[in-house]
């Protein structure tokens, strides 16, 4: 069987995990999934996920991205060093007004989710071109097209893939490779509660009352809420994922949360940039409330369409 080889980086949770049990279910057997993570210490709940399709359709690797030697001695061990699929996806988040963040801090942000896909591509990309054939598959973010608030660093990382990746895709298309980047809104994993639980541990003393008050009051005080009505399981974010994989000529871009779009398409609304902006501005200080209201309603909407969903299928059951 011509199975395709993918290599998934990031794979102790959230979303790599997600991604990696997804294709190795696949209903046709197409893929070969080599699910890595840092960590094999962290392989339990990726065995669970795996279920039968362990040392079948996936198999679990060390690879730690912000180390070229665990990247080089994973691709090393794989049949030929053969990578159909590379999805990158290892990453971390960070909160916070700039003035309260150590640059060191930074720059491990920068040198996972940025360096890290460098890093992978180094190793993967040469041999994708001498058989011309690969895709390189990148969870990026909404904030690989927008910036939000107190997310400056993080944004910039992603930023940094997106314009990385739409620089390369020219020259893959020379070799007939394809790039996608996939860009979901906010997704309901460990990311989240790390994020928050280091947000809240910020020690705000370097910034002044406004922005402190601004961080703690406005952005950790929504938080939560903004993930329970605009969240995405990572399940979902796998699915869509799944489907660009399959396609034969898959998208450069592709937003996996139709929630978030009427956002993201401001920025392509006005060239000028001032549209998202100004929006947000108004989102946040001069119509929380009907910002909050209009989550309480995306809220209700969601209740009321799961309710029905799971009406239907136990009508059919
Ligand atoms: N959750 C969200 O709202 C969104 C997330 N994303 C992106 O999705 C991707 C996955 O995040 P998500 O699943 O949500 O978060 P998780 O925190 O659940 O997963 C992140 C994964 O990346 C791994 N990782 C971190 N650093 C390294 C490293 N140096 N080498 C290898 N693996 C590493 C973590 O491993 P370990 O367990 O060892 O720390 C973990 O497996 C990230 O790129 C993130 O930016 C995009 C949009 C929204
Ligand atoms: C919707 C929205 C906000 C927050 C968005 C958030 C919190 C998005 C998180 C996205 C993530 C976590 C992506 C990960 O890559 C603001 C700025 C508070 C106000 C304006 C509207």
């Amino acid at each position: 069987m011509n199975q395709k080889v993918v290599l998934i980086t990031g794979c102790s949770s959230g979303i790599g995990l997600a991604l990696a049990a997804r294709i190795a279910k696949d209903e046709k057997k197409r893929f070969m999934v080599y699910a890595t993570m840092r960590n094999l210490g962290k392989a339990e709940l990726l065995v669970e996920a795996a279920d039968r399709t362990l040392g079948r359709t996936l198999e679990i690797r060390q690879l730690d991205v912000c180390s070229e030697e665990s990247i080089k001695a994973c691709v090393d061990s794989l049949p030929e060093r053969r990578v159909d699929i590379l999805i990158s996806n290892a990453g971390m988040g960070l909160i916070g007004p700039i003035e309260c963040q150590s640059i060191d801090e930074m720059k491990t942000v920068m040198d996972t989710n940025f360096f890290g896909l460098v890093r992978l591509l180094k190793e993967i990309l040469p041999d994708m071109k001498k058989r011309k054939k690969g895709h390189i598959v990148v969870i990026s973010s909404v904030m690989g097209i927008q910036g939000i608030l107190f997310n400056d660093v993080y944004a910039a990382s992603k930023f940094a893939v997106e314009g990385f990746c739409e620089s390369l895709a020219v020259q893959a298309l020379r070799f007939s490779l394809n790039i996608s980047l996939i860009e979901p809104g906010p997704v309901i994993t460990e990311f989240e509660r790390k994020v928050y639980e280091e947000g809240l541990k910020t020690d705000l003393s370097k910034a002044d009352k406004v922005t402190a008050d601004m961080f703690t009051n406005i952005y950790l005080k929504n938080y939560n809420q903004i993930f329970e009505t605009l969240g995405q399981t990572a399940e979902d974010v796998a699915e869509h994922t799944h489907r660009i994989i399959t396609m034969d000529n898959p998208p450069f871009r592709h937003q996996t949360n139709t929630l978030y779009t009427p956002m993201t398409t401001l920025k392509y609304a006005d060239p000028n940039g001032d549209l998202p902006i100004e929006t947000f501005y108004k989102m946040v200080f001069e119509h929380d409330k009907v910002f909050n209201a209009s989550l309480n309603f995306l809220k209700l909407l969601r209740w009321r369409s799961r309710k029905s969903f799971t009406l239907e299928k136990d009508k059919s059951t």
